[in-house]
């Protein structure tokens, strides 16, 4: 028990720092990211013949480029405060480049009012399918301890390791896409924010806006908002750890953010169990961690208890109040690495 205390707890004080090219005429490549025409788009999708995916402002369709190799092309619903989505959307993947961040590979842009992203093709969906009670495959606890710490990776890179950091804004189960491996990548950076050293206010003062325009604005997703975020309006890093928080309470329990039958969010519904573990400074008793456990994951031989109950703390740490006193993400790197042997496969040093 004294072991999981130092598993989990963090310092607050410190705050760190081809060739596979379409042959479609009419587009045009730079630093690899091709930009293409509106002819291209429908040539690639085959007239938008395969939807596999949906989310609030777009649609997902499967591309296919030369060599048989799969994309996905988001299209943006067309309007002209949607296109401002889509134009951050774009100049923020522009320059990222992280194993567990989606890779952009092209464009479209009418200027105006209609844009869409060629993305690297993630075939086992997203995460929150992938944790539903009706998938065909249970995720192995391995793989979710690995999906853990490769989104705490993306997420150490945006805020910590580019220049001008940026605030995801929307971390969330259906924003973490999988490859074939079930390696994970971050997706989705329309809400991000650009630019922020810690803390940074909406762009207008919200006092003065209506409550119609203030709901425009807010970022985030039911069942993973920072309570902070919701009463202040200010963005910041620990939102994204907030979310963080969420999504490894659904990694360890297999339970939705917001439960589809009831409504629940998985916040409330584990916040006895939070307590208890702030509490005791990071502590939790096997037996609560076991009752907490995915129970599809009993008869899991990568199954370890001590990474639960490591799990967890790190939960309950990224989800306390105030934000202050949340890890940053490399903290959260930092002590997953030391933390959870079976991380040893994915390569990464202690
Ligand atoms: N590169 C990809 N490969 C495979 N599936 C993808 C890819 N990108 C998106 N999807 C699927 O489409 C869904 C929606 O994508 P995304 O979250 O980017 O859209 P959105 O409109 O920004 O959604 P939101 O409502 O969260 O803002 C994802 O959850 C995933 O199931």
């Amino acid at each position: 028990m004294s072991c999981f205390l130092s598993c989990v707890r963090f310092d607050t004080t410190t705050t760190t720092t081809d060739n596979n090219k379409p042959t479609i005429t009419g587009s045009v490549s730079v630093s690899g990211v091709t930009c293409y025409t509106w002819d291209d788009v429908e040539s690639l999708t085959s007239n938008f013949s395969r939807l596999i995916g949906t989310g609030g402002y777009s649609s997902i369709y499967l591309a296919r480029l030369s060599g048989s190799i799969n994309a996905a092309l988001k299209v943006h619903v067309s309007s002209h405060r949607l296109y401002q989505v889509f134009r951050s959307e774009l100049e923020i993947l522009l320059r990222l480049q992280h194993p567990h961040i989606v890779k952009l590979l092209g464009y479209f842009d009418d200027s105006e009012e209609s844009g869409a992203l060629l993305l690297e093709y993630l075939p086992q969906g997203n995460l929150q399918e992938k944790l539903n009670r009706n998938s065909k495959q249970v995720l192995p606890w391995r793989n979710r301890t690995a999906i853990a710490f490769q989104v705490a990776q993306a997420i150490e890179h945006i805020h910590e390791k580019c220049s001008p950091q940026i605030v995801h804004g929307d971390i969330k189960s259906s924003n973490i896409l999988l490859d074939k491996h079930f390696n994970s990548k971050l997706c989705d950076f329309g809400s991000a924010k650009v630019g922020f050293s810690s803390m940074v206010q909406p762009s207008k003062t919200t006092s003065t806006m209506s409550p119609r325009s203030k709901q425009v604005m807010m970022i985030g997703s039911p069942g993973y908002t920072d309570p902070h975020y919701l009463r202040t309006g200010i963005a910041s890093r620990k939102m994204d750890m907030y979310g963080f928080g969420v999504v490894v309470l659904e990694l360890v329990s297999g339970k939705e953010a917001v439960s589809a039958e009831r409504g629940e969010m998985l916040v409330h519904t584990s916040a006895p169990l939070i307590h208890d573990i702030l509490d005791s400074n990071g502590d939790i008793t096997e037996e609560k961690a076991r009752e907490f456990l995915d129970p599809r994951l009993s008869r899991d031989s990568s199954l370890d208890i001590e990474e639960v109950q490591t799990m967890l703390g790190v939960a309950a740490f990224c989800l306390r109040s105030p934000p202050s006193l949340r890890p940053s993400a490399s903290q959260v790197v930092q002590t997953l690495i030391k933390k959870i042997p079976s991380l040893s496969f994915l390569g990464c040093g202690k």
